[in-house]
């Protein structure tokens, strides 16, 4: 990994937390996420000599912190740390934003960081306190929406992807996909905003035609039979960092990761290609998918994966790119009742929803008529 670590044998003081069978310091102490920087600061120096016993006789003046943009989950801080011999150590402190346990399975996020650090993907989980964790630096830019269909970088990806979906994260390997939604659409579809505009906004929603087509895209997607993977689940530009000097790729955010079906992994993926503005145009033509395709199922000799097998994963990636947009659709619901952050997720609501409803006819043939073909072994 090219992300500055902090000493590997991290001393002790708050009190180590068993997740599976990797330890990690736990602080039992909280950090308020709307505080502002200089409001911030001594709470993160505290924070840090409570975790990190080497850095506990530091002057605060050599801890400086600064926000980090690009997500909309949580607020992310980059800490610079001037140790006693003048070497410096950047690590990022995420704060969960307020309310996301509605929307992520903490739990099951901390142990499969575990697991995907030890296999290499991610930076460095260093330390965890009450709302949040601070994890190594990674030292690479973070890519556009548009680097993503680079050939080369796509290529990367793909490659990347696959061996991210053989990584074996203890615990039940249920795929979560299905659950996940129907807590989503069960919290949804109850809620109610003091925001008039917003209340009349959400009443358009028709909550009886969004179950519906849950009911049939579950169906459809069940015959496909798509492989169980270990997924990242949210593959957008903002997840993946790019070291252009070493020519590394990382893989960051496992926060909605889990057991899941290879295709939404990589159907969720090219959605993302359209950006947060959603201008599904962008969505990767049958030929940039297939490049993809190639280097997934056989990173080694992309040029030798039958047509069989790409026709087989561009039908499963298909299919579960609508799902995608359902599963974002309803977050997004419940996003903008539990968030603090600006962002206009009722609309994103429409976006992602009004995507499903144009795509889903086109999807739906191309799935039957691929799956009413005789089958050869
Ligand atoms: N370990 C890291 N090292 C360097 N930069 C990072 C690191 N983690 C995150 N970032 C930067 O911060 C941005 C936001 O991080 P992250 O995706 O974790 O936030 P988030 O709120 O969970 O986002 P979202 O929910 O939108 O995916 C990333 O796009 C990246 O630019």
């Amino acid at each position: 990994m090219g992300a500055v670590n902090i000493r590997n044998d991290t001393e002790v003081s708050g009190e180590a937390r068993n997740d599976g069978d990797i330890k990690v310091v736990h602080s039992s102490l909280t950090v308020d996420h709307s505080l502002t920087i200089p409001e911030i600061t001594p709470r993160i120096v505290e924070l840090f000599k409570d975790l990190f016993k080497h850095w506990s006789n530091l002057d605060e003046s050599r801890f400086v912190a600064e926000n980090l943009s690009g997500g909309i989950t949580n607020r992310l801080l980059k800490v610079a740390v001037e140790e006693e011999n003048g070497t410096m150590v950047h690590v990022t402190v995420r704060i969960d934003g307020p309310n996301t346990e509605y929307i992520i399975n903490r739990d099951r996020e901390l142990q499969a960081i575990h697991h995907l650090s030890a296999a290499g993907f991610g930076p460095k989980l260093l330390g965890t306190f009450e709302n949040g964790m601070v994890q190594s630096f990674i030292h690479a830019r973070t890519l556009d929406a548009s680097d993503m269909r680079e050939p080369k970088l796509a290529a990367e990806i793909a490659k990347q992807l696959k061996s991210f979906h053989q990584v074996d994260v203890p615990g039940s390997k249920e795929p979560q996909l299905w659950n996940d939604i129907s807590k989503f659409f069960k919290k949804a579809s109850h809620l109610t905003f003091d925001d008039c505009k917003k209340q009349n906004k959400y009443k358009e929603i028709s909550f009886k035609e969004v179950e519906t087509e849950i009911i049939k895209l579950k169906e459809l997607a069940g015959h496909l039979n798509a492989p169980v993977v270990f997924a990242h689940n949210d593959l957008l530009s903002g997840n993946l960092m790019l070291n252009d000097d070493e020519e590394k790729l990382y893989f960051i955010d496992f926060e909605y990761g889990s057991y899941s079906y290879r295709g939404f992994d990589i159907g969720n993926h090219f959605n993302e290609y359209a950006g947060l503005d959603c201008d599904y145009t962008l969505y990767p033509s049958k030929n940039e998918q297939y490049h993809f395709f190639r280097h997934y199922l056989n990173p080694e000799k992309p040029n030798e994966v039958s047509d069989k097998d790409l026709e087989a994963l561009y039908v499963e990636s298909t299919c579960y790119m609508l799902v995608s947009h359902l599963y974002w659709a309803l977050w997004a619901l419940i996003q903008a009742k539990m968030s603090p952050n600006e962002f206009d997720y009722l609309e994103y609501f429409f976006l992602r929803y009004d995507e499903y409803k144009r795509q889903k006819n086109e999807c739906f043939s191309l799935a039957k008529s691929y799956l009413s073909q005789p089958k050869t072994i």
